[in-house]
């Protein structure tokens, strides 16, 4: 079921009209769909069953408040990788107890206040930031609860700026490394081995790199078990991919049946998972307005209101992402148009190659948008954040506000008069 369709040729997000959503809110525009994130945090949900598990949304992927506020609403958790998402999280009113905080470069400040809340877990990845843990759990008299983050040399298959589980890739502590600083880490006062953790990148469309880390980590769990140490849980990151294109990537349930049926002898071992794409990139979409219509030499530009500062994969990734039209007029001549946006910069494209039946006034909605959308949106050439809308049936909520150009300079100050 796709919650954006089109009813008689006009595009619909759940029960509304995008165009009028356009109408209410401007652009350009991202517009969620609360089922369908419902939906996608379901589908994990229900394909580990009654297998003990937890599904934490990753928020980087779209850390908006109202979407972690509908996970939180469904009974998730979150994996969050800096104090920013932390303190998002709990805005929103998730439960602390159910966070785990991974990334490379946590601070003493960031450690102290994860902590103080009672997250779930640190994924520890590196033996420099486990004593730095242990030394701030020290001060705060406690016992921090760790996974560490193996990284276990598989290729995910995946573009090279979003592969995370290699040996030349900065994350996690390397396969072969961890169970010396497993031992380590039992060794010292103020941790507390929880569980083993991986992520091995982002977009996956194949089960296989996901199969092959499992072994490998089932394999450490085992030589750990020997050494005396036990785990609660086994987290496995996130990274499940979506189809932007003609991708066919597993679907939860797939995935689910066949990580389950690794852990067959593991009832006991709570299994986490970290998706973020695969949980709100077909949840939203990116609505931009056609300002004019150019051609040079052979080619047709569509030149629309939103650029690489608002939605930056394709410049950064050549990430191919569907552009529709938000009403379509069948009579209307179809033209191949490279569809660009406002900034200085030749990479700045939505798309490029694509077939559409457009005038200058029209609307376009870019597809998939929902993940790393807004979440990577910046302010260059001096733009605003653009505003963001949830749907969810016939309503619509402004979830983030169009910034105010003197948001722009807010932060900023002039030199005194005398310099
Ligand atoms: C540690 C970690 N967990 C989870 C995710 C979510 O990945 P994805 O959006 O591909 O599911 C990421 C991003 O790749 C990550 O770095
Ligand atoms: N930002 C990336 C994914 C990276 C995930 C973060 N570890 C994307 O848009 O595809």
């Amino acid at each position: 079921m796709d919650f954006f369709q089109y009813k008689n040729n006009r595009l619909y997000a759940e029960d509304i009209a995008v165009s009028e959503l356009v109408r209410r809110f401007g652009t350009p525009l991202y517009i969620y769909s609360r089922a369908t994130l419902e939906r996608h945090w379901r589908a994990f949900d229900t394909a580990l069953g009654t297998h003990p598990h937890l599904i934490c949304y990753a928020v980087k992927s779209n850390p908006n408040i109202a979407v972690l506020q509908t996970m939180a609403k469904l009974g998730a958790g979150f994996d969050i990788v800096s104090q920013g998402e932390l303190e998002r999280v709990l805005a929103a009113g998730g439960d602390a107890g159910k966070i785990v905080f991974s990334g490379v470069a946590k601070t003493a400040a960031e450690i102290e206040r994860a902590l103080s809340v009672g997250i779930r877990c640190f994924n520890v990845e590196s033996s420099a930031e486990l004593e730095r843990i242990n030394q701030v759990a020290a001060t705060m008299n406690l016992r921090a609860p760790v996974s560490l983050r193996v990284n276990p040399d598989v290729d995910a298959h995946t573009h090279p700026y979003i592969s995370t589980g290699l040996k030349e890739n900065k994350f996690g502590i390397a396969v072969q490394e961890a169970r010396r600083v497993y031992r380590y880490a039992a060794g010292l006062k103020h941790i507390k081995i929880t569980g083993m953790d991986c992520h091995i990148g982002s977009q996956l469309t194949e089960l296989q790199p996901f199969l092959d880390t499992a072994d490998r980590l089932i394999l450490l769990l085992e030589q750990l078990k020997a050494d005396g140490i036990e785990l609660e849980h086994l987290d496995l990151g996130g990274g499940l991919g979506v189809t932007y294109d003609r991708e066919t990537p597993p679907h939860p349930a797939e995935y689910a049946a066949a990580l389950l049926d690794k852990l067959k002898g593991y009832r006991e071992l709570e299994i986490i998972l970290e998706p973020g794409r695969a949980i709100s990139a077909n949840a939203g979409i990116l609505v931009t307005k056609v300002e004019y219509l150019k051609s040079n030499e052979n080619r047709h530009f569509a030149i629309v209101d939103a650029g690489m500062n608002d939605m930056i994969r394709p410049a950064l990734y050549q990430a191919h992402m569907e552009i529709i039209e938000v009403a379509r007029d069948l009579d209307r001549e179809t033209r191949i148009y490279d569809v660009v946006g406002p900034i200085c910069e030749t990479s700045d494209f939505l798309g490029k190659g694509r077939k559409l039946a457009i005038a200058a006034g029209d609307y376009l909605a870019q597809r998939s948008a929902g993940a790393y959308g807004a979440s990577m949106s910046s302010t260059y050439n001096s733009r605003p954040l653009t505003a963001e809308v949830m749907v969810s049936g016939e309503t619509a909520n402004l979830i983030r506000r169009r910034a105010p150009l003197s948001q722009l300079w807010q932060l900023e100050s002039l030199l005194p008069e005398s310099d």
